[in-house]
């Protein structure tokens, strides 16, 4: 790739391409004494009078592994489209940590400051290295230009290495990203965002399109994060969600309709009736 085609694919890529921009900090901030990480309380959200979100209450532990469905439009998408800033709600608060006000922060601030998201479908670079492609995710900390060129300190090698081994990686980590798998290229692009090392990761259907055993290698990933980034997983494979499960969130009509493990809310009428009855 040449180096205009690397700098038309930054710009492409709305992730890295913010973090080409200063970086905000605000980690000292985060304060999770009281135990959540994020806090989403009386949200709502209102398209056209319709709401999306409809006095939305969420709590998210730090460290914890949280899976969240529902049925189509339930308001999935709005809800992490809040939280990374990317939609303002007309009421509610949104804090991360029991400090910072990220309805205050833009979603350039939110991204660098430890809310990593990842779309449903993977958007790796395709001609660089596996590696390479985990190193360019470093950049918000040097600027993009650096980082192409750059010779990579110990603790980033460091770093790589590790990602590259939680990730599964390690073996790929000198083939072109174009000629992963397609479940690769989704450990590769959360192994892009474990890069800039997120408190929160919030994940749109993660295994969509992975082969069985690659949803298995994925459950691995998801609960060896556990403890050292909370995890939120936005997904409709029902197989996948009891595989990892520890508490579930089922959201209907922009709200929480039921919460708990996968056995309260599996046995939930309301919840067959409106979700997993279909
Ligand atoms: N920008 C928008 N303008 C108008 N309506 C919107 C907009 N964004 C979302 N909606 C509506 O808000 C509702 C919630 O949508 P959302 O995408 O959050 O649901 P979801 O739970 O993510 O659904 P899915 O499982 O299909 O992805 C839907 O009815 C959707 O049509």
């Amino acid at each position: 790739m040449s180096l205009l085609e690397t700098a038309k694919a930054f710009s492409e890529r709305d992730r890295v391409f913010d973090a080409v921009l200063p970086k905000a900090d605000f980690h000292g901030d985060l304060d999770t004494r009281h135990g959540p990480v994020l806090y989403v309380e009386d949200v709502t959200v209102s398209f056209d009078g319709f709401r999306a979100l409809d006095a939305l209450n969420l709590y998210i532990d730090d460290g914890e592994l949280r899976c969240i469905i529902g049925p189509n439009g339930a308001g999935k998408t709005t809800m992490m489209d809040v939280v990374t800033g990317k939609t303002r709600p007309d009421t509610g608060s949104v804090y991360f940590g029991s400090r910072i006000d990220l309805l205050k922060r833009s979603e350039t601030e939110i991204a660098q400051g430890g809310v990593g998201r990842k779309f449903q479908k993977p958007t790796v670079f395709p001609r660089h290295t596996t590696e390479e492609n985990l190193q360019l995710a470093r950049a918000g900390d040097k600027g993009v230009w650096a980082s192409l060129f750059h010779r990579p300190e110990e603790a980033e090698r460091a770093r790589v290495a590790d990602v590259l081994t939680l990730t599964g990686l390690a073996g790929e980590a000198g083939r072109p990203a174009g000629a992963l798998s397609h479940g690769q290229k989704q450990w590769l692009e959360i192994g892009m965002l474990l890069m800039q090392n997120p408190r929160l990761l919030l994940l749109d259907e993660p295994v969509a399109g992975m082969t069985g055993q690659e949803m298995e290698r994925t459950a691995e990933l998801f609960q060896s994060l556990e403890g050292s980034h909370a995890v939120v997983v936005v997904e409709h494979d029902m197989e996948f969600v009891r595989s990892i499960a520890r508490e579930v969130t089922v959201l209907h009509q922009g709200s929480v309709l039921a919460e708990g493990d996968m056995a309260t809310v599996q046995n939930d009428p309301k919840v067959v009736e409106v979700y997993l009855g279909e």
